[in-house]
């Protein structure tokens, strides 16, 4: 479902004499549906770059990365934008808030942009919210003022509110509590179950031994002269 072929990556540093580094070189990994992969590798291996160029945030140097039948790599913008409607997923640990927007609404978006119907959104955004311990009380209101970890839960549920075949997940559980953190352990395996390709960064060393099935090394990736 995700093949990353042969990939590299280089920055130009336009504030230092427009000096070029080259961060990845020959990125390869594929992920199967069902199948959790974890990033792991030193702080600058490049776990968020390859991450970013999944995304497509990154546009990769050279090489393929097929999410579905999509190269992220060569797509159009609006290419992109599709793919991520419907088809790739991406959760942070921090919620891009839109202001004014009710919680409700911001959780059952992801599922209003792919035609569900209003009402199936909004019960399946509640039960996510539920889950996650919000507060029902919270729910009519914009999460702007919500404290940093209801933040990530609203962002959390958002981001599971759609079943995506394809998800990248990048630190889903730092900073929560034990109950939260099992919570969103559950939803990850149940994406799995469902069949869900995901590629994710946990620092958490104790939830990446539960739910991926696999590691990769970023830092294999790193160009020698670099390293
Ligand atoms: N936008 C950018 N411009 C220039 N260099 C960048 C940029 N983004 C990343 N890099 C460089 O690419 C390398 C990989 O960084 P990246 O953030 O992907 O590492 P990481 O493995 O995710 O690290 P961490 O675990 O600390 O988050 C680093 O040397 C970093 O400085």
């Amino acid at each position: 479902m995700i093949r990353v072929e042969n990939v590299s990556k280089s920055f130009t540093l336009h504030n230092q004499g427009s000096a070029t580094i080259e961060v990845m070189r020959g990125a390869s990994l594929a992920v199967a549906p069902g199948e959790c992969v974890a990033l792991t590798g030193n702080s600058g291996a490049g776990k968020s770059t390859l991450m970013r160029m999944i995304y497509g945030n990154y546009l990769a140097a050279s090489g393929r990365i097929l999410v579905g039948a999509v190269d992220v790599a060569r797509a159009e913008p609006r290419e992109i934008l599709a793919l991520r409607r419907a088809t790739l997923g991406y959760v942070s640990q921090f919620l891009r808030v839109v202001p004014r927007v009710p919680t409700i609404e911001v959780v059952a978006e992801p599922l209003l942009a792919v035609g569900t119907p209003r009402e199936a959104a909004l019960a399946r955004a509640g039960g996510l919210l539920a889950r996650l311990n919000i507060p029902e009380t919270l729910w009519g209101l914009s999460p702007t003022t919500f404290s940093g970890g209801e933040q990530q839960r609203v962002n959390i549920a958002r981001g599971f509110a759609h079943d995506y075949p394809a998800m990248l997940l990048d630190e889903p559980t730092a900073s929560l509590d034990a109950g939260n953190r099992e919570t969103v352990l559950a939803l990850i395996e149940e994406a799995k179950a469902r069949g869900a390709a995901i590629v994710g960064i946990f620092h958490d060393e104790a939830a990446r031994a539960r739910v991926a099935d696999r590691e990769i090394d970023v830092s294999a990736f790193t160009p020698k002269a670099a390293a």
